[in-house]
């Protein structure tokens, strides 16, 4: 079995005494650091790090032929992108502070404790997983290419902000940092997660948790498990699903909704990395990823205190806003095709045409429901649908109720009353006039929408139409 390298860049030591190079080696080794070589000649240094994928240097500063400071500032000149700490024999202020003018990242001395100077090559390897994972998401934003294009084919879109979201995917998708994902229900929030998994790489799977309306015992039992006899009634050992998702995933879609208690647990979570299950005192390692999602405000609910502002700040170092599909009404043409095909597969029948009115209609409803909702009507219509080309009225029931349900809202914040602002009434002729126009505008011209916007039948407003001419 081969075990992989850790970090995956390569740690160059270099000294011209071969014990100390062994004692490094070891030490770093027995820290987990393994991706080590080790190099006694400071001239070869230039030419491994032209050919090698060399990240940091440890580098002793007495050596011959070319000393540890000359080295240092030809590679600080050369290889900017390659960190490097001194390790010397001297301790010497002036010279640990020549060093770090020169480029150093850190200075130790030899006889220092071994922590320390694991410690220290630690730090360093964060910030050069850092610096590595930010200049490949540049890169990959800047160019604006996916690497994986195929990992987005479930997600049917043409539209620009959602290209430019799917880059952004792609270029965190690796980042061991929690990815926060925002916008209104059933815009594809969910859908983003699965495939921000797939292009993780991670080796285990996706484990969703639905955190909405989970009490804060609840919360912590079903992330953290239990061990047996935890409670009354823990007849068995539980394993929670951070466990369930091992190396893969952990989704908590509704974060939003999250008690305040809970919030406390999850915050620590994320910045300890360690979590107890209940009743057991052996801290555990969470090694998934975590991603979360809400149709909420997060920004607003922290300023009215109900979300807390070190999770909020903690949550949205990576973050993705879905707009909702009202904003992207190109993908309407895509997306009614896209479920059709689906539906008809799932039911078993053959795919019918959509009516060309089909467009106008759904371009002109606002979808509070989103995608999600788009697909349900879809899927309903198909399911009674017999004819080669699909009936409007299903989506006409829907959108009709769905608006009626929509004015409600509206009456209900405006007190119910549209006039009640304006200074001058206008006449009954000119109101009913002004809401027929508005009404064919929404319909694009189709009177079989506009009747059904405004609630009255076709020929009715028909005649409305040839009286007034409008
Ligand atoms: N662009 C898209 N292409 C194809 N299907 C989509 C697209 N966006 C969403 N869907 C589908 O719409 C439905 C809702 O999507 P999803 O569950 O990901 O939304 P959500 O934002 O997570 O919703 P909620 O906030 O309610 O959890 C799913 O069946 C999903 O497959």
């Amino acid at each position: 079995m081969t075990q992989s390298l850790y970090p995956d860049f390569q740690i160059l030591l270099v000294d011209d005494e071969p014990a100390w190079l062994r004692a490094v080696s070891l030490t770093l080794a027995r820290a987990g650091i393994s991706n080590t070589a080790t190099c006694q000649d400071s001239r070869l240094v230039m030419d491994i790090l032209a050919t090698r994928q060399v990240g940091l240097l440890l580098l002793d500063l007495t050596m011959p032929h070319l000393g540890g400071e000359e080295l240092l500032t030809l590679v600080a000149e050369r290889h900017p992108e390659v960190s490097i700490i001194v390790v010397s024999g001297m301790n010497q202020i002036e010279t640990a502070v020549r060093c770090m003018r020169l480029g150093a990242f850190d200075y130790f001395v030899k006889t220092a404790e071994e922590d320390r100077l694991v410690q220290g090559v630690m730090r360093a390897i964060r910030m050069q997983e850092l610096e590595r994972e930010n200049r490949a998401m540049s890169d990959r934003l800047l160019s604006g290419s996916l690497r994986h294009p195929e990992a987005f084919s479930e997600i049917v879109t043409a539209d620009r902000s959602m290209h430019a979201i799917f880059a952004y995917v792609e270029a965190v998708a690796q980042s061991p940092k929690p990815l926060l994902i925002t916008g209104e229900s059933g815009v594809g929030k969910e859908l983003v997660a699965r495939v921000s998994h797939r292009l993780g790489g991670r080796s285990g799977g996706l484990v969703s948790v639905n955190v909405a309306g989970l009490d804060d015992n609840v919360f912590a039992d079903t992330l953290f498990g239990h061990v047996r006899g935890a409670f009354t009634g823990a007849d068995q050992a539980r394993r929670g699903m951070i466990e369930e998702a091992g190396e893969g995933t952990l989704f908590l879609d509704e974060i939003g909704d999250l008690s305040i208690a809970s919030q406390v647990k999850l915050l620590r979570l994320i910045q300890e990395g360690e979590y107890f299950p209940l009743g057991s005192d052996r801290p555990k390692r969470i090694k998934a990823r975590i991603i979360v999602a809400t149709h909420q405000n997060l920004a607003a609910k922290k300023a009215a205190g109900e979300f807390r502002r070190d999770l909020y700040y903690r949550l949205r170092t990576h973050r993705i806003h879905v707009p909702p599909l009202r904003e992207r009404p190109g993908d309407i043409p895509l997306l009614v095709p896209h479920f059709l095909a689906l539906a008809a597969r799932e039911l078993g029948k053959k795919r019918p045409t959509p009516p060309r009115e089909l467009f106008q209609l759904l371009a002109s409803y606002r979808f509070p429901g989103n995608i999600r909702e788009l697909k349900s009507m879809i899927f309903d219509a198909v399911s009674v649908h017999r004819e080669r080309v699909l009936s409007l009225d299903t989506f006409i029931a829907a959108i009709g109720t769905a608006a009626i349900a929509q004015k409600e809202e509206v009456s209900h914040w405006n007190g119910g009353n549209l006039f009640r602002e304006l200074e001058l009434l206008p006449t009954i002729s000119d109101s009913v006039e002004q809401l027929i126009t508005e009404a064919m505008e929404r319909a694009s011209g189709n009177q079989t929408i506009a009747a059904r916007l405004l609630g009255i039948s076709q020929p009715a407003l028909s005649k409305r139409l040839s009286r007034k001419e409008l």
